[in-house]
């Protein structure tokens, strides 16, 4: 089976094309070809399929098999892919998601090639399932919550994928090898979550370092830094409208007052065209 390495920031995928509809072995196939050592290696797998209520509908699998909800970064990709491969001929496309409805998407290109997408990722959800229904009444947008002895206070953001994001001292060099697996687990989140460890460094700066859902340590998170933003915003440390900086480079996040949208723009990059798989 053929596949595009991808990337948006570091956050690495291989892009299968061409299937009618989700092989009922996604799951495995992700694991499989995900892995550094064994495999291709990526964050996740992502297929383009048709759709009945978008120009293409898009499904990610983490390297772990799970599947979610919606991927910031890998979005872009799509878009980068289906442009560049000549699907489409104008700079606007929707994408279908699996758990954050239709998104649509507008392209900057140069010479022919694609140069950034700025996604209309939708509305957050602040009383997402993130947070138990005991707690959802309550005005407090930071949860107590307390790992191996350590306490934190977290904001749930949802992007149609769960996020739970805590601000701390300085991102860029939090351990989160020791603290994100232990919360990617914490029973208070049903669905498990993506977690976000974020430094507010001016009105229009955030710097973030997270740890995926599904896929660990990665070098950015375009749903994360969406979430951060948002949480930015609900504590006053920001504007509406800032820079994410990440392992991997930086995202524009925008969370638009009048139609209460979240925006995000970056690049997208092809690496290369492969094959895996038993070649006969
Ligand atoms: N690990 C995430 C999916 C990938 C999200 C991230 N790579 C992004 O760019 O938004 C989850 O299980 O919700």
């Amino acid at each position: 089976m053929k596949f595009t390495k991808m990337h948006g920031l570091g956050n690495d995928f291989l892009v299968i094309d061409g299937e009618k509809e989700l092989p009922e072995y996604a799951s495995s196939l992700a694991v499989k070809w995900c892995n550094r050592y064994f495999g291709a290696g990526a964050d996740g797998l992502v297929f383009i399929l048709p759709s009945e209520r978008a120009d293409f509908q898009m499904r990610i699998f983490n390297s772990d098999g799970t599947e979610a909800e919606q991927c910031g970064n890998a979005i872009r990709c799509v878009c980068k892919y289906v442009y560049e491969k000549g699907y489409i001929d104008r700079r606007k496309v929707s994408i279908e998601t699996l758990g954050a409805g239709v998104q649509l998407a507008e392209l900057k290109t140069d010479s022919g090639a694609v140069s950034s997408v700025r996604i209309d990722m939708g509305e957050p959800i602040l009383r997402g399932r993130a947070v138990p229904t005991t707690l959802e009444a309550s005005p407090v947008l930071d949860w107590p919550l307390e790992v191996s002895g350590q306490r934190f206070r977290f904001t749930a953001v949802s992007m149609g994928n769960p996020h739970c994001v805590i601000f701390v001292e300085d991102a860029a060099v939090f351990d989160l090898y020791k603290w994100g697996p232990m919360l990617e687990e914490h029973p208070i989140f049903p669905q498990k979550t993506n977690v976000e460890f974020a430094t507010v460094t001016a009105r229009d700066r955030v710097e973030m370092r997270v740890w995926e859902r599904g896929a660990g340590s990665t070098l950015a998170c375009g749903t994360g830094a969406c979430a951060t933003l948002v949480a930015s915003v609900l504590h006053g440390y920001t504007d509406r409208a800032a820079w994410i900086g990440l392992a991997g480079g930086d995202l524009y996040v925008e969370w638009s007052e009048t139609d209460n949208h979240v925006y995000m723009s970056g690049p997208a990059e092809t690496v290369y065209e492969g094959r895996i798989g038993q070649l006969r």
